[in-house]
Formats: structure tokens, sequence, C-alpha cells
């Protein structure tokens, strides 16, 4: 039986929360659980600013329950360790995603695979098994069952880091299942932001070619120069497209918005992939002939498993990947929605939660 919120969340806690679907948020006091036998209990340091937040705080998606506090770019240090916590003690530095929690007995969860949990349990905005609704990071502190926080390593900055926690895993998880990973292989990255800049990054760091395909001209140089992207097709340039048809073995598409993928499946090669991992509010069009001439694929990724998660976090310490990133405080987070509404961020903003989030 569901405990009463007074019993189950006894520890007094202090975020930022939207209560309708203006998306506007505001201080919030509400408590969260104790720490139980499994759980770590942590003081945010960092939150990174999905464009999922943004979805879910205007309820986009039509699955909000209000209030909300977002945010699953989680990093902070430990506090306090249950007493039959093994992986982790007070002071070391660790990580939330999107999950905190799963079924733990299904063929996914066996397989490493909580994101494809039917009972997954995601970090805010989501009944918990207590009853209760879970709350994100854009708080002063987090409790999470070990399973569902990862090391931090020593070498992987805090701040510019967070954003691998989604952005990160988002992308590179499909890059590796879709065999996308390959060095020589060529992809197409599909929406130049959070998502997409660090695609380009862990794709780089594979060996692979990459080209992104921005309706954004101005994106260019910095792709290029900064990022290392191999080149750039401005999508609403047909001469550019044509030009670039058939030549990418996959794609890996983050726009959060509807948009045309007929120009995106004449970019593939024969038996070439493109990864859905942006989330329209609507339906896209799909044309047939364009896919059984080339028997192409069309597939989508979610997020990844807690395994997957801790290797993509190494991998990226060791070959120094971190987002680009615009440190804000957290009275600043509206105005930071209503910029990364218009696509006016290069390329996350993060949430210097532990300096700059005040009780009131
Ligand atoms: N599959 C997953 O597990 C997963 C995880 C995280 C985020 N997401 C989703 O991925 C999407 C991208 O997230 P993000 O944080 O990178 O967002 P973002 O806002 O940082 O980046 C989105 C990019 O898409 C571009 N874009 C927007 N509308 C466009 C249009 N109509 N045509 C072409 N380009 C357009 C923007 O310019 C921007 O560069 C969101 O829908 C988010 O909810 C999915
Ligand atoms: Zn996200
Ligand atoms: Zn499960």
């Amino acid at each position: 039986m569901a405990k009463s919120p007074e019993v189950a969340h006894p520890v007094k806690a202090f975020g930022w929360a939207a209560s309708n679907p203006s998306g506007v948020l505001s201080p919030f006091n509400f408590s969260r659980r104790a720490t139980g036998d499994k759980d770590v209990r942590f003081k945010v340091l960092y939150c990174g600013i999905c464009h999922s937040d943004l979805h879910m705080v205007k309820n986009q998606w039509g699955v909000t329950a209000y209030p909300v506090v977002p945010g699953h770019e989680i990093v902070g240090v430990v506090t306090e360790v249950g007493s039959k916590v093994q992986k982790f003690k007070v002071g070391n530095k660790v990580g939330v995603g999107c999950l905190v929690g799963s079924c733990r007995n299904c063929e996914s969860c066996g397989n490493n695979l909580e994101n494809y949990c039917p009972r997954q349990i995601l970090t805010y905005g989501f009944p918990y098994i207590d009853g209760t609704i879970t709350y994100g990071g854009y708080s002063d502190h987090m409790v999470a069952d070990e399973h569902f926080v990862v090391h931090w390593p020593d070498n992987l900055p805090l701040d510019s880091g967070a954003p691998l926690l989604c952005a990160g895993i988002t992308t590179y998880s499909p890059l590796r299942y879709y065999g996308l990973d390959k060095p020589g292989m060529h992809i197409g990255v599909v929406g130049l932001g959070g998502l997409g800049h660090v695609a380009v990054k862990f794709a780089k760091a594979f060996g692979v070619k990459v080209t992104v395909i921005s309706t954004s001209p101005n994106k260019q140089d910095e792709a290029v120069k900064n990022l290392g992207a191999d080149s750039f097709l401005v999508s609403h340039d047909p001469n550019q497209m044509k030009a670039a048809m058939g030549t990418l073995d996959g794609i890996i598409d983050t726009v959060s918005a509807v948009h045309p993928i007929l120009p995106l499946l004449n970019l593939l090669k024969s038996h070439g992939k493109i990864i859905m991992v942006g989330v329209p509010e609507k339906p896209l069009e799909l044309p047939v002939f364009p896919l059984i001439m080339g028997r192409k694929v069309v597939a989508g990724s979610c997020i990844g498993g807690l395994k997957e998660t801790q290797e993509m976090l190494d991998f990226a310490a060791k070959h120094n990947i971190k987002a680009d990133v615009e440190i804000i405080s957290m009275d600043y987070v509206n105005t930071a929605m209503e910029r990364l509404e218009k696509a006016d961020v290069r390329y996350r903003f993060v949430l210097d939660v532990a300096n700059t989030l005040k009780s009131v």
C-alpha cells in the first residue's frame, strides 16, 4: 500500500517547478523520501537543460503531471548512503540521468536495457514505487536507488559533462547499437542542438566521417572548426541536398519539431539507416517508395541502459568529450527555456544549482 506523502517523504527539498502548461518555473518547496537501504542521497551541483524538459514543462507530449520539477542531467556529490549500498561512499561524485527505477526483472532489465523496461520510472513527473511522484534535478538534492546512479569519472568536468547523462547516452547508444561506429563510415547528424553536437563528437571519436545537416547556415563554421564535423549541408538548399544524395551510411535525427524526412532518406546509401531520437509532438510523414528502393531502415532509440551510460561516461572521459555549455544561474531558467525554444544556445544550458539555487 502506498505510504502517505509525509511518511514516505520526510526530507525537505527545494527546487524550481512548473505548475501549468505555460511552462513558467518558480521556486517550489517539496519533500523527498528518507534514504532507503539501497539509496544514495546527493547534493545537486549541476543540472543540464534538455529539450525534453521544455516539452514536459509545456505539456507538449500531453503526459505532464503538475507541479513538475524537471532535470535529468544531474551531477552531484554523495551526502548519505543506505546500509546496503555497495557502489558508493559519502563524498563520491555521481550522476543520475533520465531513469530512477525499472522492474529489474523483465527481459530488457536482464539485458541491462532498463531504458526499454515497460515499468521504467523516469527521473521526474512519474509515479515512484511508493506511490509518490518523482522530482528532477532543478533542486537542491536527489535520492535514488544505487542501481540508477553512475560514477563520475575523475577527469570529466562536472558542469560540461552533465549533459552527457541524457544528450550523451541518447546519441552514443544508437551509434553503437546500429553499427554506425565503424571507422570509415559516413553519417549525418540532423539538428545541431544539445543532442546533435555531442553526436558529432562521439562519431568523430569512433573514427566516423560526419556531415551536419542543419537549417541554420550560420552554424557551418562552428560545426566544422569547433566540433570537428567534416562537412555541412543546409537542409533547405535543394542543390546541396541533391549533390549529397546516396552518400550516408546512417543519420541520427535529433530534431525536436515536425520536419520532412524524405530529403533525409534520399541522403542515405542503400541499406542506410535513419535513427530518430528527437521526439516531435506530432507524427512525421513516412514516404514508403524511397524506403523500399534501397532497403533503407527508419528506426528509433531512447536514452540507454545504466551499464551503457557508465561505459559512455568512461569513454567520454578517455576521449575528452564534453558538451559545449552555457552555465547559468537558477533564476535565469525561464529565459533559458525561451532561448532553447528559439534554438538560441551553443549548445546546452547547464544550471549551476549548488551556487545559485536559493531557498525561499
Ligand atoms: N530519444 C531520446 O531518448 C531523447 C533523449 C533526449 C532528448 N530527446 C529529444 O530530442 C530532441 C532534441 O533535444 P535537444 O535537447 O538536442 O534539443 P535542442 O533544442 O538543443 O536541439 C534541437 C535542434 O533541432 C533543430 N530544429 C528545431 N526545429 C527544427 C525544424 N523544424 N527543422 C530542422 N531543425 C529543427 C534546432 O535548431 C536544434 O538545433 C527533443 O525532441 C528531445 O525531447 C530524445
Ligand atoms: Zn533529456
Ligand atoms: Zn524491467
